[in-house]
């Protein structure tokens, strides 16, 4: 059985303060789900947000990651250095990270390497523009996007890999992808894989949806069959929101 997973990326978003009383609502929130339940705060609160969800069953996340063990790279953070403050799991190839700060497919490969080699989990992210959907690319360039990324591993590492298709057209703009569109993109999703490593492969990884999730959205995209979750952006810097979403499920 895939697992499912909610996931909230606070993106560069509260301070030390705001991180500890939106954790404090999380945890009056927080009931048994159907879905793992995650969050990822920014890399100067991850240790007070691990401390702090240390006996819940949300687990702290990071945003990012470098591909280096360590050395003369200012301003990056390594694997080792997420997993000593608790970390497990980190978000890779973020449509974000993807535009702003350049990250090519192949630095992704590299930064999927050396958190697989930590043995840390990898949510990797990968979705079209606007223009490319228009002009009928989506599915090529989310193809590419997750071969370039990931298809120089063997089977075996998915056992650490998670997807989320994030069309970047519906991130942050309160347009979402319809059930329908999400559903087939994550069909394709699911054949690219067994494609490539066979069904069986294939149906074990978990593809989350991401893109102007919301409290009133959520169910109708998580009944899809090939959606097993969401990585939430703006939603889930709300406690009441976030866990009307995760219990969704
Ligand atoms: O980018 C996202 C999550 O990683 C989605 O953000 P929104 O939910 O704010 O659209």
């Amino acid at each position: 059985m895939r697992k499912h997973i909610v996931a909230g990326n606070w993106k560069m978003n509260n301070d030390l303060a705001m991180t500890e009383s939106l954790i404090t609502e999380l945890k009056n929130q927080s009931q048994t789900s159907n879905a793992e339940v995650m969050i990822a705060p920014t890399f100067t609160n991850l240790w007070h947000a691990f401390e702090a969800l240390r006996s819940s069953n949300v687990e702290v996340i990071a945003q990012n990651m470098h591909f280096a063990e360590s050395g003369a790279y200012t301003g990056e953070i390594s694997a080792e250095m997420l997993k000593s403050v608790g970390v497990q799991t980190v978000i890779l190839g973020h449509s974000e990270r993807r535009a702003y700060f350049n990250e090519t497919d192949e630095l992704l490969a590299k930064k999927v390497d050396a958190a697989l080699k930590s043995n840390m989990r990898v949510i990797f992210c990968f979705g079209e523009e606007l223009a490319d959907r228009k002009a009928g690319n989506h599915e090529t360039i989310v193809g590419n996007q997750i071969k370039n990324g990931l298809f120089h591993l063997e089977a075996e590492a998915f056992k650490n890999i998670v997807l989320a298709y994030e069309p970047v057209w519906a991130i942050g703009t309160g347009e979402t992808a319809s059930p329908e569109q999400a559903q087939e993109m994550h069909a394709f999703i699911r054949e690219t894989l067994a494609n490539k490593y066979g069904q069986e492969t294939a149906n074990s990884v978990s593809i989350l949806y991401g893109g102007s999730v919301k409290p009133n959205n959520a169910k109708e995209i998580f009944s899809k069959p090939d959606v097993d979750g969401g990585l939430i952006g703006g939603a889930a810097l709300n406690a009441e929101d976030f866990y009307t979403i995760v219990n969704a499920f």
